[in-house]
């Protein structure tokens, strides 16, 4: 790809569409998911850096959706992926609704939430377990809530409630916490925000702080890059969403498909958290697996309008996406 058609000039984009569609369980405190639509001469890209991070956080994300919309993606070695359901903090009967109604054998659940009862993480988990019996695999994330002595006693009473957790992903915020905790507990460590940058996964490995790599195309400048940085990294990795459409989906379920090896399933049956999509055809999982589309799928223009926010919203979105590119080309 040559750095023409990576950082091209935002004028040579033939489409952009700002849009806004609500979540059905607020997830990491969104309650409506924002983000941008490009269209250029390879087809369809997506710009959404979550709203609290910064321009320079959000270069990398930039570069995935013109990777899409004017690059290309790797060849596929899979055409399907084997997904997790995600399962918000919510209550223990919608927990288990969502795993039972996904389909998948694999669910994430989502603990530590901010102003939570742990005890609230105990009986979710147990809930999941019942929906999806013993043979199915449950893991969990903290997002880095926990300092090292209260991860190592939750991890134990969550692998308890699971009958057996798959991994706890990033219990901890820092490497040597993770380090510190993995040597205390039997369960497996994933490492998700402790790898943002292509030498994370290298010193996450280093440092003997982490299992498996969560590993995203977005804050790792795209589907290329991230595949470099998996496969430098040494750990078996899991391709996780940053909860996009199926514009944007569409490039991590390309990093899925091009990972040498997937021992486990991926994070990327997210579209379940959204209630809507811009396309006629989500790309949902059946029957636990979500098929590798050849590219993005194209939006269809009645969802699209259906999902314009206000003209205030397209603003600071259109202004954002200006700065930055800027910073990307500058
Ligand atoms: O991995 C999944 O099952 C879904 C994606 C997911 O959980 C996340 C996507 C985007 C932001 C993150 O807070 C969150 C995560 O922490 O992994
Ligand atoms: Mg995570």
């Amino acid at each position: 790809m040559t750095s023409r058609s990576r950082f091209a000039d935002l004028t040579d984009l033939d489409a952009v569409r700002v849009y806004a569609l609500p979540m059905r369980n607020r997830f990491r405190g969104v309650q409506v998911r924002r983000g941008v639509l490009l269209r250029g001469p390879s087809g369809w890209g997506e710009f959404c850096p979550f709203e609290d991070y910064a321009d320079e956080q959000a270069v990398p994300w930039l570069a995935t959706a013109l990777e899409a919309c004017t690059g290309s993606w790797p060849d596929p070695v899979r055409g399907s992926i084997p997904v997790n359901c995600t399962v918000p903090a919510v209550d223990p009967g919608t927990a288990a609704r969502i795993a039972a109604d996904s389909g998948c054998r694999t669910a994430k659940v989502k603990v530590a939430e901010p102003g939570q009862d742990p005890g609230r993480d105990v009986e979710r988990v147990a809930a999941v377990r019942d929906a999806l019996g013993p043979g199915g695999a449950i893991r969990v994330d903290a997002n880095g809530a926990w300092d090292t002595g209260t991860a190592v006693a939750r991890i134990r009473e969550l692998d308890r409630a699971a009958g057996g957790l798959e991994y706890v992903e990033q219990p901890c915020p820092s490497v040597d916490e993770l380090a510190a905790v993995r040597k205390q507990v039997e369960v497996r460590i994933a490492a998700d925000e402790s790898i943002r940058r292509a030498e994370d996964p290298l010193r996450v490995a280093v440092a003997g702080a982490a299992d498996v790599a969560v590993i995203k195309a977005s804050p790792l400048g795209g589907v290329r890059r991230a595949l470099q940085v998996a496969e430098a990294s040494g750990l078996p990795c899991v391709v996780s969403s940053a909860v996009e459409s199926s514009v944007g989906l569409a490039a991590q379920l390309a990093l899925a498909a091009a990972l040498p090896e997937l021992p486990f399933a991926c994070g990327l049956g997210t579209i379940a958290l959204l209630d809507g999509d811009v396309v006629p055809d989500p790309l949902l999982p059946a029957g636990g697996e979500i098929a590798v589309p050849q590219r993005a799928p194209d939006p269809d223009p009645a969802r699209v309008a259906a999902a314009t926010p206000t003209a205030e919203v397209q603003r600071w979105w259109l202004d954002r996406l200006g700065r930055v590119h800027a910073l990307l080309t500058g």
